[in-house]
């Protein structure tokens, strides 16, 4: 399906194109990318998994094996991002006509014939990113791939570039076999699963209230194309695409029941690999004219929205997780998309978040409640969906609002206050008390001593939430990418792998599922091309957290007359306004100011004003030794929870095999008080919680904390309904 834009044969009339603009910077890049075969070589979206993004756009994924380096590809970072203005700017200078759509540009193709194309604007450049895709012949590229294409048909007098003359991206011969491996499965699975329609009756409704879908009919099922794979009981659907609606792929989905819990529990497997599962459910029966849509989070929810309303419907291809911006493209038609992505605080941020990408002003948001359930379970109980629809929220928010707009958010607050204190941490379980859990659009400032773990531990706290579906974004200025990922590897696999080099694929392929993404970045920094990457990495990936490791790496580029802590506190402003903006979590390391050895760390030893301390939510200290009776212990304190206030100090045990931390047994070990004078509010605080911490510890500690034993597989996201 994708394509690069390597110029068939046209070696020539680029290398003479080059000198006739030698000052384009994008046009002798892509020369040279040709002439060394360096394509951007697929679309953003077909990466995921373990990722490492740059400035240039070149993915460093060097811990991976020599074949698989060249098998990644690489994200195009603009030096200086684009902007709309400067898209149409360009567009104008060139006279090419454009409509202007809600989160793309539309143009005429310049891959399709002159007379065919007239009144077809078939190719959408990404108002964001400037990449740009023709839905006609599925030529995909960047901004500069498409200002070169341009520049190249002006100066040739060409009218158009035939699609024949664009090479595919040259795959090695190991990508070859994966693809076709993939292509034989996603065949083998189709052509062995059977139609609804071909079942028993007593078979069909088995299935059906397996998958409490017993409301959904047959022609509906068939109309959507849903099949039956036997040998798992999955449910089986399509995906068709490209100008020939060809099968691209499948989604199968099993469903277990458990008798203890009464919950159902959906299991998905997808192939080709859910990174390059790029399928919106239901796009083949929305017709040209359809200028409304319903958009959901699963397959089962589109079928009962089209049942129920007649409605266009599509569903996402990976949940509420992410929306790829390869996707827009196929939603410009719609002049109202409603969000109903489920029935939880995830997808209702979800829905905020994706209303952004697809122009707030046409999009509404069903809100998650009471009456108004995922849209399978709707049609199970019955409801009106016409009436959940209409009352949809317009997206478009306006910045003064009563309480009785807020009124139901706070009512939605009140209603699942789990959910809203965030993602819990699975190996962290201490923190889950005191921070309650991971939210997003905070900001976390972490701390502790020059070479006490800090990178190690964040390390393993980033994994636990990342392996959760929480998508994750490293900027590891002090450390390489190498050495990071075999960092989180290790803490994935909790084992020394060099010492188990036989199990280093099967570890390495399930870490390479993660959505896990790296900048590559390394030493000093702007920090503005630093949060352009995160801008950038947000909107292609859905990014929810990003790690910054660590502060003092930006520090150097800034203008260092002016006062440092002025600095430090512009920068951390600087990543709360990003944090706000974006709904992403931001975590902030930063080295401690010199401290004089028998002191503990404070919220004062990293601020240079109250400022500062005030633009984190959280602040967390590793603190070494100094609270503990044993040397080189390590503690980790929460001095500041503005999210409800607690804080406390939990003590650490290092697993060096597995560079994990655990926490101790507990009374084992016991907390000392140290006898430093809190520096201000938030410090006397801790040292208060400090005291509750001992004397719960102390009356409450019998075992040691249950580490999650989980397998550590993640990717495909399950789900969990009240049977
Ligand atoms: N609790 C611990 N006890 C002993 N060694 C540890 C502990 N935590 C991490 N280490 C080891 O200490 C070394 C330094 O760890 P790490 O790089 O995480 O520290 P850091 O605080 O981030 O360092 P820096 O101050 O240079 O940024 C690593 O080799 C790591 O495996």
């Amino acid at each position: 399906m994708w394509r690069s834009l390597l110029l068939k044969g046209t070696t020539c009339l680029l290398q003479v194109a080059a000198r006739r603009f030698p000052h384009k910077r994008h046009f002798s890049s892509l020369c040279v990318r040709l002439l060394t075969q360096r394509l951007p070589h697929r679309p953003p979206e077909s990466l995921c998994g373990s990722k490492f993004l740059g400035r240039d756009g070149f993915l460093a994924n060097s811990w991976t094996r020599a074949y698989k380096k060249d098998a990644k590809s690489n994200v195009e970072f603009p030096t200086s991002p684009i902007t709309v203005t400067d898209i149409k700017q360009y567009l104008r200078s060139k006279d090419i006509p454009f409509h202007d759509g809600y989160s793309c540009l539309h143009i005429q193709s310049i891959f399709v014939n002159a007379p065919e194309r007239k009144d077809s604007f078939s190719l959408f450049i990404d108002k964001t990113t400037g990449q740009f895709l023709c839905k006609d012949t599925l030529v995909e590229g960047s901004w500069e791939d498409l200002q070169d294409c341009l520049e190249v048909m002006q100066k040739e007098e060409q009218d158009f570039l035939s699609p024949d003359v664009l090479l595919g991206y040259p795959e090695s011969v190991e990508e070859q076999d994966e693809r076709e491996r993939e292509l034989r499965e996603v065949q083998r699975i189709w052509s062995s699963s059977v139609p609804f329609t071909d079942l028993h009756e007593d078979e069909a409704q088995l299935i059906k209230t397996m998958f409490q879908i017993t409301k959904v009919s047959n022609a509906t099922l068939k109309k959507f194309g849903v099949r039956v794979f036997k040998p798992t009981k999955s449910l089986v659907f399509p995906w068709f695409g490209g100008p020939d609606s060809s099968l691209k792929g499948v989604k199968l989905l099993s469903a277990q029941h458990s008798t203890d819990t009464e919950k159902v529990t959906y299991n998905e497997a997808i192939v080709p690999k859910s990174n390059s599962y790029n399928n919106l459910f239901g796009l083949p029966l929305v017709g040209r004219m359809d200028s409304e849509v319903v958009l959901t989070g699963q397959e089962l929810d589109t079928l009962a929205v089209s049942q129920a309303t007649g409605l266009p419907s599509v569903a996402l291809p990976r949940g509420v997780s992410c929306l790829p911006p390869i996707l827009l493209p196929y939603l410009e038609q719609f002049k109202r998309v409603t969000l109903w992505l489920g029935d939880d605080i995830r997808s209702w941020e979800a829905s905020k978040i994706f209303s952004r990408k697809l122009g707030l002003r046409r999009c509404s948001l069903v809100r998650p409640g009471e009456y108004r359930p995922c849209p399978v379970e709707a049609l199970a109980q019955g409801k009106n969906f016409s009436q959940i629809i209409k009352s949809s929220i317009p997206a478009a928010h306006k910045s003064i609002v009563s309480f009785k707009q807020l009124r139901e958010d706070v009512y939605g607050e009140l209603l699942n206050t789990d959910q809203v204190a965030g993602v819990k941490w699975t190996r962290f379980l201490e923190l889950n008390r005191i921070l309650k859990g991971h939210r997003k659009g905070e900001l976390t400032v972490f701390t502790g001593p020059t070479g006490s773990g800090k990178t190690t531990f964040i390390s393993e706290l980033a994994l636990d939430l990342c392996m959760q579906g929480v998508n994750t974004l490293w900027g590891s200025f002090e450390i390489n990418n190498v050495r990071l990922a075999k960092i989180m590897l290790t803490q994935f696999a909790m084992q020394r792998l060099e010492e188990n080099l036989e199990q280093y694929d099967f570890w390495a392929d399930k870490f390479e599922e993660l959505p896990l993404y790296f900048m590559t970045f390394h030493g000093q920094q702007n920090i503005k091309a630093v949060l352009d990457t995160m801008q950038h990495a947000v909107y292609m990936y859905d990014i929810n957290h990003v790690i910054i490791d660590n502060l003092q790496f930006m520090m150097g580029q800034e203008n260092l007359s002016v006062d440092k802590f002025a600095v430090q506190d512009h920068i951390i402003g600087a990543f709360r306004k990003f944090a706000t903006n974006s709904s992403c979590h931001v975590t902030l390391i930063i080295h401690p100011r010199k401290e004089e050895d028998d002191r503990e760390l404070q919220i004062a030893s990293i601020f240079g004003s109250a400022k500062a301390s005030q633009e984190a939510d959280n602040v967390l200290i590793l603190q070494e030794k100094k609270l503990v009776t044993c040397p080189g212990r390590r503690s980790l304190q929460v001095t500041k929870n503005r999210f409800d206030g607690d804080v406390g100090i939990f003590p650490l045990d290092f697993i060096k095999s597995s560079l994990t931390f655990a926490t101790p047994l507990k009374g084992k070990h016991k907390l000392r008080k140290v006898n430093t004078k809190p520096e201000n509010e938030e410090d006397e605080a801790a040292g208060a919680a400090v005291k509750k911490e001992e004397g719960k510890k102390e009356k409450a500690a019998k075992t040691k904390t249950p580490r999650a034993v989980k397998d550590p597989a993640t990717g495909n996201e399950s789900k969990q309904k009240e049977s």
